[in-house]
C-alpha cells in the first residue's frame, strides 16, 4: 500500500460506502483507505489511463497520483542501469574512428523528422548502446512520465503543480486535462486576445497618450520570461519574411537590474511611441520590478501617469498584482501555474511581444513548429523518437561516460541566443542532487550548457573541446540561409563557407589526428605531442531545411522534450527551482542594510567578516541617494527628451 500525494488527474469518481474510492470502467480499480482528499491510499492501482465514472456523488477532477510514477525505482538500482554501467567498458576499447566505418550503425543513427536531419552517428554509442538505453528507458517508466505529463498530473510536485507547455502549442480543438479541466480553450482565448491587441498596436488603431502609434516595444523581464523570448527574436529578426513584417518596428528586451541595462534598453526611444510589456510569471521578482518601476518612471514623467494605462501592459499568473501595480488588467495577458518560467516562451510571455513585433500569424508558425515536434514526441515509438534518443544519448555522456558538458554550437548567427536559452532550461531543470523523492542521487544529473554561433567558438573555446575536456557538441546548421551571399570569383557562397565549418568540425573530433598522421606529414619530433588530435570525441549535428518561424519552433521542441527524457531518466524533479531561492533572500538582507546604512548611517552588521568588510569598501564609495526635482534620479541618457 503506497502513501499517494496529491496530483490532479481529471477523473471523476465516487466514494464507495466503505469509505474508499471505487473506479468502474473495468480496467481500473483501486480502493482507498481513508476519505480525504489529499492523501489517498491505493490499493491495486494500474498505471493505465484513469476512466473513472462516478454513480454516486460527481468528484470532477479530485485529486490522484499515478502510483505507477511516484513509485518508480531509484535509476542507479535498475537492471538496465547496471547494464549500462557494465557496458561503458565495451565502448571505451571502440575509437570513434572505428565505429563511423560501420555504414549501417551510421544509417541507424541519421534520423528524419518533419524536415529535420538529425544524425548522431558521431556518438561513442553502438547499436548495443542504443538498444540498452531503450531498455532504461522502459524501465525508468519513461512512457509512463511522459504520458503523466501530457494528462495533466501533478509531476512537479515539490510545488504540486501540472506541467503542461505543451497545451501551449496545442491546435484549437485539441483536449488536454488539467485538474479535470480542458486548458486549451483558456489557451487560445489568450491567444485571441493576443492577436487582436497586437493587431491594434501594429496598425495604429491603439495609440500612446499623446495619439502617436507604439512602434517600439520594451519587454522588461528575466530568466524564463526573457531568455525564450530574446532567442525567438534574434533568430527571426533576420528571417525575410518576419523582417518585413517587423519594418518600422522595434522590440528591445531589458533584463538585468543594472541600471546600466536599463539605460541601453531606452536609449533612443521616446515615452511617446514607446509600449512596455512587463513580464513576470510572478510579479514579484524584484529585478523585473524595479526595472517595471524605473520604466514607468522614465513614461510619467514626460507624459503623466495617466500615461500608464496606454504605454505599459503586463504578462503575469498573477493578475492582482498587475492591477496593484497600476497596469489596466484589460491590458493584462495571463497564463497559468501550470507553465514553468523557463518554458514558457509559447504563452503570453513570448508571443505577446513577438506577436507586437512580427504579426500574431508568424508567432503562430512557430507555434505549429513546437506542436509538430510534441506530437513527434508523443506519438513515435521510442527508436524513432528524437527527443527521447538524444536525451538518452545525453544521460548516456554525462552520467556513464562522465562529460559534466555539453557544447550547444549552431551554425548560424540568428541562433546566437539558442545555447543561453538552452542553458536556463536545462540547467534549472537538469540542475539537482536529489531524485524526486527527496533521496540524494548517487550519480551526476544534469550538465553545463555553454555556446556561442560557430565559427566565433572555433576561434575561442574549441582549442579545449579538441585537446583539452571531452565536451559532446550539438551542431546546428540550416541548408538554407537566411541572407544568401554569393560572390562572383568566390569559390563558395557565404553560406556554403559557414557550413564547411559545420560539416568538418564533426569529423575532426570524431577522428582526430594520430602520431604517424604527423610524422608522415614530417612534422618535427618535439612538436607531434601538441599537434596530435586524440580524436573520438562525441557530437550530433542537426539539420534543419531553413531557419523560420516553423523550425524555430520545431527545435525549441526538440530541446526542451529532450531535457524533460533526461529529468524523467534520472528520476529527478525538473520542473523545480528550488536552487535559485537562497541567494534571493540573502540578497533581501543585504538590501535592507544597504538602505539603512544609506538612509539612517547604521553600521553594518549582523553579517560574517569578509562580507562585512567587503559591505563597509562598498558603503565608503557615494551612490545618490537624493533625488532631483521630481524626486527621481536618472541618468541623463534615460531621460527623455521633453
Ligand atoms: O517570471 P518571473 O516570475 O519574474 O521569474 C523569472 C525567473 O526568476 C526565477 O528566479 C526563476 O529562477 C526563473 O525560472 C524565472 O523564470
Amino acid at each position: 500500500m503506497a502513501s499517494i500525494a496529491c496530483t490532479w488527474v481529471g477523473v471523476s469518481w465516487s466514494r464507495t460506502k466503505g469509505g474508499g474510492l471505487h473506479c468502474f470502467d473495468g480496467s481500473v480499480d483501486f480502493e482507498t483507505s481513508g476519505p480525504s482528499r489529499t492523501a489517498l491510499k491505493l490499493t491495486n492501482f494500474s498505471a493505465r489511463p484513469l476512466k473513472v465514472f462516478n454513480t454516486a456523488k460527481p468528484l470532477e477532477g479530485r485529486r490522484i497520483r499515478r502510483e505507477a510514477v511516484s513509485e518508480s525505482m531509484a535509476s542507479a538500482d535498475l537492471a538496465a542501469w547496471k547494464k549500462l554501467q557494465s557496458h561503458v567498458g565495451e565502448i571505451e576499447k571502440t575509437h570513434l574512428r572505428e565505429l563511423m566505418k560501420d555504414e549501417k550503425r551510421c544509417q541507424s543513427m541519421i534520423k528524419e523528422v518533419d524536415g529535420i536531419v538529425v544524425d548522431f552517428s558521431r556518438q561513442r554509442a553502438t547499436s548495443e548502446t542504443v538498444k540498452e538505453l531503450l531498455a532504461l528507458a522502459k524501465e525508468a517508466k519513461l512512457s509512463e512520465k511522459i504520458e503523466a505529463m501530457w494528462s495533466g498530473e501533478h509531476i512537479n510536485s515539490t510545488e504540486d503543480r501540472a506541467v503542461l507547455h505543451v497545451a501551449l502549442r496545442a491546435p484549437r480543438d485539441a483536449e488536454i486535462l488539467c485538474d479535470g479541466k480542458n486548458v486549451v480553450p483558456e489557451v487560445w482565448a489568450v491567444l485571441d486576445k493576443i492577436k487582436a491587441f497586437s493587431e491594434k498596436v501594429r496598425s495604429g488603431e491603439w495609440v500612446g497618450a499623446t495619439g502617436k502609434p507604439l512602434t517600439d516595444v520594451v519587454a522588461i523581464g528575466i530568466g524564463g520570461s526573457f531568455l525564450g523570448p530574446l532567442f525567438v527574436h534574434s533568430a527571426l529578426d533576420t528571417e525575410p519574411e518576419a523582417g518585413k513584417l517587423a519594418k518600422g518596428r522595434s522590440l528591445r528586451f531589458l533584463s538585468n537590474v543594472d541600471p546600466v541595462d536599463a539605460t541601453i534598453a531606452l536609449k533612443g526611444l521616446d515615452p511617446e511611441t514607446t509600449l512596455v510589456v512587463v513580464v513576470s510569471k510572478t510579479f514579484t521578482t524584484a529585478e523585473t520590478m524595479l526595472n517595471a518601476r524605473t520604466c514607468r518612471t522614465w513614461i510619467t514623467s514626460k507624459l503623466g501617469s495617466e500615461a500608464v494605462s496606454k504605454h505599459m501592459i503586463a504578462v503575469s499568473t498573477n493578475l492582482k498584482l498587475v492591477k496593484e501595480f497600476g497596469i489596466d488588467p484589460e491590458n493584462a495577458f495571463a497564463f497559468w501555474d501550470w507553465v514553468g518560467g523557463r518554458y514558457s516562451v509559447t504563452s503570453a510571455v513570448g508571443v505577446l511581444p513577438l506577436a507586437l513585433q512580427y504579426g500574431f500569424e508568424k508567432v503562430e508558425q512557430f507555434l505549429k513548429g513546437t506542436h509538430s515536434m510534441d506530437q513527434h514526441f508523443r506519438n513515435t515509438p521510442f527508436e524513432e523518437n528524437l527527443p527521447v534518443l538524444l536525451g538518452l544519448l545525453s544521460v548516456w555522456n554525462v552520467t556513464f561516460l562522465g562529460c559534466p558538458a555539453r557544447a550547444i554550437l549552431p551554425y548560424s548567427q540568428a541562433l546566437q541566443k539558442l545555447a543561453p536559452h538552452i542553458q536556463q532550461v536545462s540547467m534549472e531543470s537538469n540542475g539537482k542532487g536529489v531524485a524526486i523523492d527527496g533521496t540524494p542521487l548517487s550519480y551526476q544529473a544534469g550538465e553545463i550548457e555553454f555556446g556561442e554561433p560557430g565559427t566565433n567558438g572555433q576561434h575561442s573555446f574549441y582549442q579545449l573541446i579538441h585537446q583539452g575536456r571531452v565536451i559532446p557538441c550539438d551542431f546546428i546548421g540550416a541548408v538554407k540561409s537566411q541572407k544568401p551571399v554569393y560572390m562572383q570569383g568566390e569559390k563558395v557562397s557565404n553560406h556554403d563557407e559557414l557550413m564547411s565549418n559545420f560539416f568538418a568540425q564533426a569529423d575532426a573530433l570524431a577522428y582526430g589526428k594520430s602520431k604517424e598522421d604527423l610524422q608522415a606529414e614530417g612534422v618535427k619530433e618535439s612538436l607531434v605531442p601538441h599537434k596530435v588530435f586524440t580524436g573520438n570525441r562525441q557530437s550530433l549535428s542537426i539539420l534543419l531545411p531553413t531557419l523560420d518561424a516553423y523550425t524555430v519552433g520545431q527545435l525549441l521542441s526538440l530541446y526542451e522534450n529532450r531535457i524533460a527524457v533526461q529529468g524523467f531518466v534520472w528520476g529527478i524533479n525538473s520542473f523545480d527551482q528550488w536552487g535559485v531561492e537562497l541567494g534571493k533572500s540573502l540578497a533581501t538582507r543585504v538590501r535592507s542594510q544597504l538602505n539603512a546604512a544609506r538612509t539612517q548611517n547604521s553600521p553594518v552588521e549582523g553579517f560574517n567578516y569578509s562580507t562585512s568588510f567587503m559591505l563597509k569598501h562598498y558603503l565608503k564609495g557615494k551612490t545618490p541617494v537624493k533625488g532631483s526635482e521630481s524626486g527621481h534620479v536618472l541618468p541623463s541618457e534615460m531621460l527623455p527628451a521633453v
